[in-house]
């Protein structure tokens, strides 16, 4: 059967949703899809199909970060739906490096929770210029005043990482009660969804740079080939274009083959599209999460930069010591982590609290560029958030 062409009859928009382990992301991301569905705008996507690999099944939380796809009546939306588990923060470091806006899901009963933080301070690192409030599991609390409560302190937060925490929508919902189909709570997922369309902005889309995709997954599609799936960062390719697959080992160059994004055609992707790409004569193995796939020439790998951090302090989750010259943490690009050691100048230290100046120098060569931000991780724990300042090699 011919697959259907993509058609660009929206703006497109890249969302997902984050916060602390069970607040109800996956419940409120099926919800969304269902309230849509009902009214022909998405297909209905269930919980299990969102939350599929057996492992999250029988532990009943997220792992792996799940796309799905859905229009409201003025935008196009892939929605990526983020693990909240401590463990897993590094996945969801990888899916909202690619949203425009973020839903932040709050529970209602627990409030603010430590990845509720955690997960503030990396949106903000990698990007993520719009947050969304869900306050979900509404429904388990009567007390207003509670409620009231609750989005003050997030209202709070919010404003301490840099986002205007006062005029941020704060939508009542219950994610799982819609997914029920009870009236009342339908209609808040319509809140929430219209908030969404009015308070986070199309982005300007950087379409006259060359062609940048971070690599998020890669698949083998049996009898066509190789698939690298991903947000498209910059610039715009078309079927048949030349591409370069850059970083964590030798740049080779490969053909854009095929273009898809969620199962439609496309003859071109441009930036902000969510794309799966065939890449022609290339092996499952040659590719991976973390590499970038880029108009050739457009970017190089760098073993060696210079960059800012500021160092978290342990009320944000960070050490409550400081690290010193020679410290090996994980430094988390766009999709990928990579060890390095760090460089503070013979004696040198930096404490919780410090922004400082640094150089790195990575186990595994990085595809960047100056200004590109990173999270700084260690032991499951984000101790620090930094911006490249100059490549050194
Ligand atoms: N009462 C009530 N329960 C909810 C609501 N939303 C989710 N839940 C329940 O909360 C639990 C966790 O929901 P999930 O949607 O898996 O939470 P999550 O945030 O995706 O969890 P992780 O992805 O593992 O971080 C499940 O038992 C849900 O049924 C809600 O609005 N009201
Ligand atoms: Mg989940």
């Amino acid at each position: 059967m011919a697959k259907q062409l993509y058609e660009r009859d929206k703006p497109h928009l890249n969302i997902g949703t984050m916060g602390h382990v069970d607040h109800g992301k996956t419940t409120l991301t099926a919800a969304i899809t269902k309230v849509l569905a009902d009214r022909g705008l998405a297909s209905p996507v269930p919980f299990e199909r969102i939350d599929r690999a057996p492992e999250e099944r029988d532990r009943g939380i997220t792992i792996n970060v799940a796309h799905v796809e859905y229009a409201t009546t003025t935008r196009h939306y892939a929605h990526v739906d983020m693990p909240g588990h401590a463990d897993y923060v590094k996945n969801m470091i990888s899916g909202a490096a690619q949203v425009d806006g973020a839903v932040l899901v709050v529970s209602a009963q627990d409030g603010a929770m430590p990845q509720t933080r955690e997960h503030v301070v990396l949106a903000r690192q990698v990007g993520v210029g719009h947050i969304v409030v869900a306050l979900n599991k509404a429904d388990m609390v009567e007390d207003t005043e509670l409620l009231d409560l609750v989005e003050l302190e997030v209202r709070d937060l919010l404003t301490e990482y840099g986002f205007p925490g006062e005029e941020v929508p704060i939508v009542r919902v219950s994610g799982l009660r819609a997914l029920e189909g009870d009236p009342y709570w339908t209609a808040r997922i319509v809140d929430l969804l219209d908030a969404i369309d009015a308070y986070v902005p199309v982005p300007r889309r950087v379409l006259d740079s060359p062609f940048l995709m971070p690599v998020e997954s890669v698949l083998t599609i049996t009898g066509r080939g190789t698939v690298v799936t991903g947000v498209v960062a910059q610039g715009a390719i078309r079927l048949g274009d030349a591409v370069e697959v850059v970083g964590l080992g030798e740049t080779f160059g490969s053909v854009a083959t095929g273009l898809e994004t969620f199962g439609q055609t496309m003859d071109h992707a441009e930036a902000g599209d969510n794309t799966a790409m065939l890449l022609r004569g290339v092996k499952r193995d040659q590719v991976r999460r973390g590499q970038v796939v880029s108009a050739p020439g457009a970017i190089r790998p760098h073993l060696r930069f210079r960059a800012r951090v500021r160092v978290l302090t342990a009320d944000e989750g960070g050490r409550s010591r400081p690290f010193l010259h020679g410290y090996r943490p994980q430094f988390h690009f766009r999709t990928t982590d990579v060890v390095g050691g760090v460089d503070l100048g013979e004696g040198g230290m930096a404490l919780p609290g410090d922004s400082v100046d640094m150089a790195v120098e990575l186990g595994k060569p990085v595809a960047m560029t100056e200004g590109l931000g990173f999270a700084v991780r260690e032991g499951g724990r984000t101790v620090g958030a930094g911006t490249v300042t100059a490549l050194l090699d």
